[in-house]
């Protein structure tokens, strides 16, 4: 049983305050990132761990060797360097990793997270260090559920991501690299939303890879095979359910970076029974909404003005046009099939109509008649000048789609055209923010799927040079808000109202709602803010709906934010208390996240 000795463990607070019991001493208690202090371990500690001889004298404080470390970070070469860096921290020390981050987010989230991930991910074989998560394997599907097990016991898990690597960021199939995908979404959601650090869970679901590179790379980690498909690989990811159910009932499941194939396949099978979430299908749309609707109240329009363009139909396209389409059926009582006439997909084949070829079931719903197109150009060029969009979304990962012909066009046709390229990582962006502003004379009202510095231009008043902030239109924004409050909740599933309150909650935080040249979407700085609202009103969609099974969540408005605040969790060292090993919990033992004996992690990483 964990620390707190309930014996109704849904209703143990998400995190907890006071002293923390711990069973490790010596070298090993050193190298458990979770307990370890490094130089910061109290006299008392010292005694009681046994750890005298194997520190230096001095005591430091947390925000010393926040110092310390920032120092050592800037001294890395380069970004990947830096990530590096990071994830050694993270393998030693977590408190003060989530420290740094937290102390320095602005300048860190796009080395944690894309693009530099990324770039991790493509090298994962090459900077491996030490494995962190849980690594299942296609043809050894009897032993899922053991490999599971490993990770703790059923009140240990608040929050799987899991991936199957085929399409990570925009840099498509990376086998079982993909796993740092995971590993980096969980740390998101404990950045950014206090989701506690050692309850949650990564996994990669290794089926293989059809990346050529890897596979004739000798050092490649994973299964060195063509991707398994088909029965097999759903009875990969069915066992793998079932299993993390069983042993982890209160565990909400994120899937993330699927192959176009599965991703939503995958989420439509599970989601009427669990509490799961794809994040590039719902996630995405959920951020891409909010940024349309505080587009549109720069524009002094409404959704149902909303003529939107999105430029490549797959996971993220059709999710955002699902989830603007929820949004518009929602708001003013029409029906699906007339909300998705204002929005129009693109894919390699041109427009999205009815004499397209192989559209998939979610693709179809958007599809227009298509006599009605039999004249006309249905490439974007085509489609713009056709449409003449408010909105112009890119999902394509084709770099510099839109052109300035394009954007030009697009102009012409509208006082302020909302263009968000979306595709990551940077390179892969549709257009850069400085390319669109000028080619709109500062009009465009511009988000992007990584972050970009800003833009300065004589698009003030009489034309006085101005800085235009780009807002990152991230998935990043929302997931973790909605995991929150998901967890919190202990929602049985996550309904479309959830997911619009929680696109709601980032929309009324978007600067730009009250200032008309501010960003779009609410920045890192403000993540915690934007995370405990959105948690918020997905928790009061949750008990409206029916879904929400913890008892005693507060009602009140005020209540019940408090309560959400309460229970995030905070990188700040606990007192550690000395517990004996027989009887002690898991965590107590250090076992929880540790991959084999607790011995192995007795020595530094390589
Ligand atoms: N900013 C954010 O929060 C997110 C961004 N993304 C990014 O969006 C991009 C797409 O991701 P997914 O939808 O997961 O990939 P996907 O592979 O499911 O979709 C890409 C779609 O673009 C289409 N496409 C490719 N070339 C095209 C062309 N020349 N013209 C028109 N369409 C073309 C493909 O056929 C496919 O349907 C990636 O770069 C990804 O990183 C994805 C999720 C979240
Ligand atoms: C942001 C994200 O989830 C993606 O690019 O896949
Ligand atoms: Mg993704």
């Amino acid at each position: 049983m964990s620390e707190q000795g309930s014996a109704n463990f849904r209703h143990l607070p998400l995190s907890t305050k006071g002293p923390l019991p711990c069973a490790l001493k010596g070298t090993v208690l050193l190298n458990h990132p979770f307990f370890n202090k490094g130089s910061a371990f109290t006299k008392e500690e010292r005694h009681d761990f046994g750890l005298h001889g194997l520190l230096p004298q001095s005591i430091q404080t947390l925000e010393q060797q926040v110092q310390r470390s920032y120092e050592q970070y800037s001294r890395q070469p380069d970004d990947l360097a830096k990530n590096t860096f990071l994830t050694s921290m993270k393998e030693q020390n977590e408190v003060l990793y989530f420290k740094l981050l937290h102390d320095h987010l602005g300048e860190m989230f796009s080395v944690v997270y894309t693009p530099t991930e990324g770039d991790a991910i493509q090298n994962y074989s090459r900077v491996f260090r030490r494995p962190e998560g849980i690594f299942l394997n296609i043809h050894d599907i009897d032993r899922v559920h053991h490999d599971l097990s490993l990770w703790g016991e059923p009140e240990d898990v608040d929050y799987i991501v899991v991936t199957d690597g085929e399409e990570i960021l925009g840099i498509g199939d990376q086998g079982c690299g993909g796993i740092l995908i995971s590993v980096a979404k969980l740390a998101l959601t404990t950045i950014c939303a206090g989701i506690h650090p050692n309850r949650v869970l990564p996994v990669v679901l290794d089926c293989g890879t059809d990346n050529e590179e890897l596979l004739n790379d000798p050092l490649y980690l994973g299964l060195r095979e063509k991707r398994v498909r088909g029965k097999k690989y759903d009875k990969l990811v069915d066992t793998f359910v079932s299993a993390a159910r069983e042993l982890y009932p209160k565990a909400y499941i994120h899937f993330e970076d699927f192959g176009l194939h599965n991703a939503r396949r995958i989420l439509e099978k599970y989601r009427p029974k669990i509490p799961c979430f794809n994040d590039d299908v719902q996630g995405t749309g959920c951020v891409t909404l909010a940024a349309i609707m505080a587009g549109l109240h720069v524009t002094k329009q409404e959704l149902k003005d909303l003529r939107m363009v999105i430029f490549g139909a797959g996971t993220a396209g059709v999710g955002i046009a699902d989830q603007v389409r929820d949004a518009i059926v929602t708001e003013y009582g029409i029906s699906t099939k007339d909300a998705a006439k204002n929005i129009w997909l693109i894919d390699k084949a041109g427009l999205l109509t009815t004499g397209v070829d192989s559209l998939s079931d979610a693709q179809k719903v958007f599809a227009k008649p298509k006599d009605d197109w039999t004249d006309k150009e249905t490439d974007l060029l085509g489609v713009i000048n056709e449409v003449k969009p408010n909105v112009l979304i890119g999902t394509s990962t084709v770099p510099k789609s839109f052109t300035e012909k394009i954007v030009r066009a697009m102009a012409s046709h509208v006082d302020r055209p909302i263009i968000l390229p979306l595709s990551n990582p940077t390179r892969l962006h549709e257009a850069v923010p400085s390319d669109l502003l000028k080619w709109t004379d500062g009009k465009a009202l511009v988000a992007t799927g990584s972050p970009f510095d800003p833009v300065k231009g004589p698009w003030g008043e009489n034309g006085k040079e101005i800085e235009i902030e780009v807002a990152e239109c991230n998935n990043s924004v929302v997931f973790p808000g909605i995991g929150l409050g998901a967890v919190l909740s202990r929602a049985k599933r996550v309904t479309d109202k959830m997911l619009l309150q929680a696109a709601q909650g980032v929309a009324e935080l978007g600067p730009a709602l009250r200032d008309d040249t501010a960003p779009l979407l609410p920045g890192v700085d403000v993540v915690r803010e934007v995370s405990v609202r959105v948690a918020r009103k997905v928790i009061q969609a949750a008990m409206k709906e029916g879904v929400a099974t913890e008892d005693g969540i507060p009602t009140e408005e005020k209540e019940l934010e408090e309560w959400i605040k309460e229970q995030m969790w905070e990188p700040v060292y606990r007192p550690l208390k000395y517990v004996e090993k027989e009887g002690a919990s898991r965590e107590a033992k250090g076992e929880m996240r540790v991959v084999g004996s607790v011995e192995r992690r007795s020595r530094a990483p390589n």
